[in-house]
């Protein structure tokens, strides 16, 4: 038996590359329709109501209005968009983030998948509040790089064109819109300073957060709390500490649905750094959305990944 899943907005950066990774299934049969009707609602009304799942990959606006254009219909929803992250009607698609967070994947309705920065610093926080190593009201900073496919059709159209510099920094009025989720999942209560930027390469992405260190806050102890945390993980994964070597690279994980934490740094100097590396576009984005499409199927979770 194959599922019926309506990618909307499936030409654009994020449905694409769900796209690829659903069409050589065969327990998915894609439900598409015609590219120039794909802003009718007409059109996408009746394809949300022959799907089983729909994954909404669409800017903010577009994304809310398909959910109430789906209110009344069976169909189950991903929404890749910022919309409904921190929306207590949805479940935040973040497998790993704890224990029971599979079975509520499972059993939603609604499921939004995380941002891609958010992926990277909710899965450093996260462990490290829980584990009492940094205070949930602690004064952070969360500095990252991301390729610019993170800024969908427009950014990528700048860089193709070759009017985009090799690398700027953004977000300086400290309102990007992935904070919000960074707070309420990592469970900060003070705005961390976030400083993300965008480099000259297509997709990738590194997030850090330094932090200083004492004899409690070790680098061991800080590695052990998250290693705890993701072990028996497939998609999150730890660098040994002695393997970190001494550059950090955002492509590393391209094209796969992999995230990979580190730790480095001197307890000498009681200066550290956590870091995720990830594709943007794969555990930040679509590699994500289909692994939560997996798991509310009752699939195998690493099922085209
Ligand atoms: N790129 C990334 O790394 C990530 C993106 N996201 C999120 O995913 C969503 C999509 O982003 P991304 O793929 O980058 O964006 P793109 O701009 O690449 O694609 C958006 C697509 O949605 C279509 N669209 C716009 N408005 C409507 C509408 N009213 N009805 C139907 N289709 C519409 C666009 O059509 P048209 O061709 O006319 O522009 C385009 O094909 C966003 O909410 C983004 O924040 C999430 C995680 C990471
Ligand atoms: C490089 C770049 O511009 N990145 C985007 C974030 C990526 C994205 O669109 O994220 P979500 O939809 O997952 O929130 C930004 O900073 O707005």
């Amino acid at each position: 038996m194959a599922y019926n899943i309506f990618i909307d907005g499936e030409a654009g950066t994020t449905g694409l590359q769900i796209r690829e990774r659903l069409a050589p299934r065969e327990d998915i049969k894609l439900i598409q329709i015609a590219p120039e009707r794909r802003k009718d609602s007409d059109a996408r009304r009746e394809a949300f109501s022959q799907a089983d799942v729909a994954i909404l990959c669409l800017p903010d606006a577009a994304a809310i209005e398909a959910a109430e254009l789906t209110q009344d219909l069976d169909v189950r929803l991903i929404d890749a968009s910022t919309a409904h992250r921190v929306d207590d009607d949805w479940v935040y698609g973040f497998p790993e983030l704890s224990a029971d967070m599979r079975d509520h994947i499972s059993e939603a309705q609604l499921v939004s998948n995380p941002g891609c920065y958010a992926t990277g610093a909710i899965a450093l926080l996260a462990p490290l509040i829980e584990a009492g190593l940094v205070d949930d009201d602690e004064l952070i900073s969360i500095n990252a790089v991301s390729g610019y496919t993170g800024g969908g059709k427009a950014l990528i159209a700048e860089y193709e064109d070759g009017s985009a510099p090799a690398h700027f920094f953004y977000g300086l009025n400290q309102a990007h819109k992935h904070i919000p989720e960074i707070m309420t999942y990592a469970g900060l209560t003070t705005q961390p300073v976030f400083s993300p930027s965008v480099g000259s390469f297509a997709q990738g992405m590194v997030v850090q957060i330094p932090l200083h260190l004492d004899d409690e806050r070790s680098l061991k102890a800080l590695f052990d709390a998250l290693a705890d945390h993701y072990a028996g993980q497939q998609f999150v994964q730890m660098i040994a500490m002695d393997q970190v070597g001494s550059r950090i690279v955002p492509t590393a994980l391209n094209g796969t649905n992999q995230m990979q934490i580190g730790v480095c740094g001197s307890d000498d100097n009681g200066c550290g750094t956590v870091f995720a590396v990830l594709d943007n576009l794969g555990k930040g984005a679509s590699g994500a959305a289909v692994q939560n499409l997996n798991i509310m199927l009752d699939l195998d979770e690493a099922q085209g990944l």
